[in-house]
């Protein structure tokens, strides 16, 4: 279960395994290669562990966070989509959905505590616009697992937990004056010190094969991969997954030979990958991501607003883009907010994060626009959710801020 070893996109040598994130010799990505070559899924493990043969770990945490594929009658009929699923990350106990942190951050976060556990341990560091940082305090406080988590000031707000910290300690909470690509910058300054591990973001292959999960619960719940794969992207991580996870799949021989076709969408005016995918290969700062202060600071969603998203490199996502063909989405903040109410009133009133309701948004956009035909398998990965019901049933607790820093400036942890 788990044995896997790690591969080097660009290069293709294979990487020995100390928590590694990437291949001395090449840019790019590196991968995992597991040696169960056909999926079993393992139900009498907790969670999203069930998948362990395609997570790179040995073993497992207590936990329900897994993710949820189902059918909403309701808003197929809506949509006037028959075969339209919901791949929901999120808290939402009708629909046995127990991510306590509410977003797909926490299908990253477990394997990823694991893989480190298992790989020399360290205190771990993590960079985030808010999801990712709530998702590693709840690792924290469940697992005592050492974190410093680094955010926007104005994402603070976002981090909290629903276990009361027994250790308050292990979460250092370190906000900077600045955007979530500042906070990136901060992190990765506190990781030259000895002892603090980066997370690594879409370098984590054990980030990469949690979200990856998804494509996996879709497959195996539907039958066959799905024709098409929406989602709201900042870095696109999640995109890279989904194609990695739909490689496997094909190569399993149960669930089809194509891969899905990847729908990715940003929050207008905020838009880097979508800008340069219509024209080439190179992300260009002054070109797709003109006046990006402002924009950042006008869209809904700001968990989608990477500056530095892994577009261009090897295994990166206009790689996955022009494998599995598809497209890319802009959109507006009504739309955005139009489709979570779709969505809510379609699901017993569960609220999107707003990131999930811009993936719902461009959904509503390709069936306008016949990108999609009406009979085609969808999988519409709602990243996060149910929130209200997190605070009602669950209860938060506020993680409390270390330090405040600038942009330039190393803090004291
Ligand atoms: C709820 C939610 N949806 C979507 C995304 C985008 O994920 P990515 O671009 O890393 O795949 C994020 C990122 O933080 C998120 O929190």
């Amino acid at each position: 279960m788990g044995d896997y070893t790690l591969r080097c996109v660009a290069g293709g040598e294979t990487l020995p395994e100390q928590y590694t994130l990437s291949c001395k010799e090449h840019a790019g990505l590196i991968r995992t290669e597991y040696a169960a070559k056909q999926l079993t899924v393992r139900p009498e493990l907790p969670g999203i562990f069930r998948y362990i043969d395609w997570l790179p770990v040995h073993g497992t945490l207590p936990t329900r966070a897994r993710p949820v594929t189902f059918r909403s009658e309701s808003l197929c009929r809506e949509l006037g989509l028959p075969n339209l699923w919901v791949t929901f990350t999120g808290y939402y106990p009708e629909r046995d959905c127990f991510v306590a942190t509410g977003s797909f951050k926490e299908l990253e976060a477990l394997p990823t505590t694991v893989r480190l556990a298992e790989n020399g341990g360290g205190t771990m560091v993590v960079a985030s616009a808010g999801n990712t940082g709530r998702a590693f305090a709840q690792m924290a406080v469940e697992f005592g697992t050492p974190v410093i988590i680094v955010v926007p000031a104005s994402s603070a707000k976002s981090l909290w937990t629903v276990t009361e910290p027994k250790q308050p300690d292990a979460i250092k909470l370190i906000t900077v004056r600045g955007d979530y690509t500042d906070a990136i910058a901060v992190a990765n300054r506190i990781t030259e010190r000895p002892g603090h591990v980066p997370e690594g973001g879409a370098k984590n292959v054990a980030r990469r094969d949690g979200m990856g999960t998804v494509m996996l619960d879709a497959a195996v719940t539907i039958g066959r991969m799905p024709d098409h794969y929406f989602q709201a992207v900042g870095s696109g991580t999640g995109g890279i997954a989904a194609w990695e996870a739909a490689m496997r799949l094909a190569s399993d021989g149960r669930f089809g030979s194509a891969v899905p076709r990847l729908h990715l969408a940003q929050n207008l005016p905020f838009t880097p990958m979508v800008n340069a995918w219509k024209e080439r290969r190179a992300l260009l700062l002054e070109r797709d991501m003109p006046d990006a202060a402002e924009a950042i600071a006008q869209v809904s969603a700001p968990v989608l607003t990477n500056r530095a998203p892994p577009y261009s490199m090897p295994g990166g996502v206009f790689e996955a883009m022009m494998y599995c063909g598809g497209d890319m989405y802009a959109v507006s903040n009504a739309d955005a907010r139009d489709a979570g109410r779709l969505f809510s009133d379609a699901e017993n009133g569960i609220d999107l994060d707003p990131a999930a309701a811009v993936a719902t948004a461009a959904l509503i956009s390709a069936v306008n626009c016949g990108a999609v035909d009406h009979r085609d398998t969808i999988t519409l990965n709602i990243t996060g959710g149910g929130y209200a019901r997190v605070r009602e049933e669950l209860g938060v607790f506020p993680v409390p801020v270390t330090a405040t820093v600038n942009a330039d400036e190393v803090p004291e942890v």
